[in-house]
């Protein structure tokens, strides 16, 4: 759907040149939510910009539906740019005009009857939840409610595509939430691809399919958020994935581990929710210690990591083991933490 080929953007000021996205290669699916996370300043506001063609590519290329974005006409591009959505972290509303007139801008602009427009707005209203809302100005509106206008107002012309740049940064946890629901409903409904960017990985965990994460201009890493929540490789996923998973191992344990079997557990696929530890524990002879580790949730579904000492004779112990290993990701805790 959306496809990003050896893609950089280099920016020019003051006669140095300065690369805000690096060879970037990404292969977003149809229906899927994608995230881009990185601290600030890795380039993911370039990289979302570039999709729509508020940026274009210095080198590389951005396809949407195999539809290379850089060859297309001025009058392709105002047709794509129609079918891509956009919300922002500060929702860039109309003050003067009110919630209804908001939303219908984009179809008044795209040349859409009247009436058509009014059923467009007030099933698009419905669909956030602002039905009652329609005829208030911005101002008389809370932040989530705003951006709900956004929402409404990015998804009137009905485009395949929703670019979300920063759009819960503004909001409050619980407010966060409720917009991350809609989004999900509006991709569950109208199987929209969404495409998340944001320095919150608590944004990740609650609904992207899969995430990339940038650092420097570049894909550090990119993968399902399974995989990358349960293994993450580089340094900077990693740091991202311990400000929501506690996966730090305390000193103290880190001292231990050379004399001591100890792992790290990682369920995943709903293995959580099963007894696997006292299954190992009672069918064989090992004492299952749990040392340190989190439960939480990934996609509704149950995902944690937990430290746990063996304790047993070897052979037991490596019985153990494989047994384990059929159920859930099993590390043996290093020196390092890793
Ligand atoms: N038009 C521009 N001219 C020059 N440099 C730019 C321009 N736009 C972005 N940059 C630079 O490119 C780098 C990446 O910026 P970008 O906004 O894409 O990062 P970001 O990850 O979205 O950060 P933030 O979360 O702070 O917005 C930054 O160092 C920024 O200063």
């Amino acid at each position: 759907m959306i496809r990003f080929d050896q893609v950089t953007k280099t920016f020019e000021h003051e006669g140095t040149s300065f690369k805000a996205v690096d060879q970037v290669d990404l292969d977003i699916q149809k229906g899927e939510i994608f995230g881009v996370i990185g601290f600030s300043g890795a380039g993911k506001s370039t990289l979302v910009r570039l999709v729509n063609q508020l940026e274009r590519p210095t080198s590389g290329q951005v396809k949407i539906d195999g539809q290379d974005m850089s060859r297309v006409s001025a009058s392709e591009l105002r047709n794509i740019r129609r079918d891509i959505g956009m919300i922002f972290q500060h929702f860039n509303l109309l003050e003067t005009k009110t919630v209804y007139h908001n939303i219908a801008f984009p179809l008044t602009l795209a040349g859409t009857p009247k009436r058509e427009v009014k059923k467009r707005v007030e099933e698009i209203l419905e669909f956030v939840g602002l039905t009652d809302r329609a005829n208030h100005y911005p101002d008389q509106l809370s932040g989530g409610q705003k951006q709900r206008v956004g929402i409404a107002r990015a998804l009137a012309t009905s485009p395949s595509i929703l670019l979300c740049d920063e759009a819960t940064s503004a909001l409050d946890p619980e407010t966060t939430k409720s917009i991350l629901k809609l989004l999900k409903k509006v991709r569950d409904e109208y199987n929209i691809t969404v495409l998340i960017i944001t320095h919150e990985m608590n944004v990740i965990k609650e609904i992207c399919d899969r995430v990339a994460v940038m650092e420097n201009g570049k894909v550090v890493e990119h993968g399902s958020i399974f995989d990358l929540f349960s293994q993450p490789k580089h340094p900077t996923t990693q740091k991202f994935v311990q400000t929501v998973m506690n996966d730090e191992i305390p000193e103290s344990i880190l001292k231990e581990v050379e004399a001591r079997h100890i792992y790290r557990v990682t369920f995943r696929d709903g293995s959580a929710s099963q007894p696997v530890l006292s299954n190992v524990a009672k069918h064989f002879n090992v004492e299952v210690n749990v040392l340190y580790g989190q439960i939480t949730e990934l996609q509704q579904t149950p995902f944690g990591n937990l430290i746990v000492e063996l304790q047993g004779e070897d052979e037991e112990i490596n019985n153990a083991l494989q047994h384990l290993e059929k159920q859930v990701i099993i590390q043996e805790v290093k020196a390092d933490g890793r």
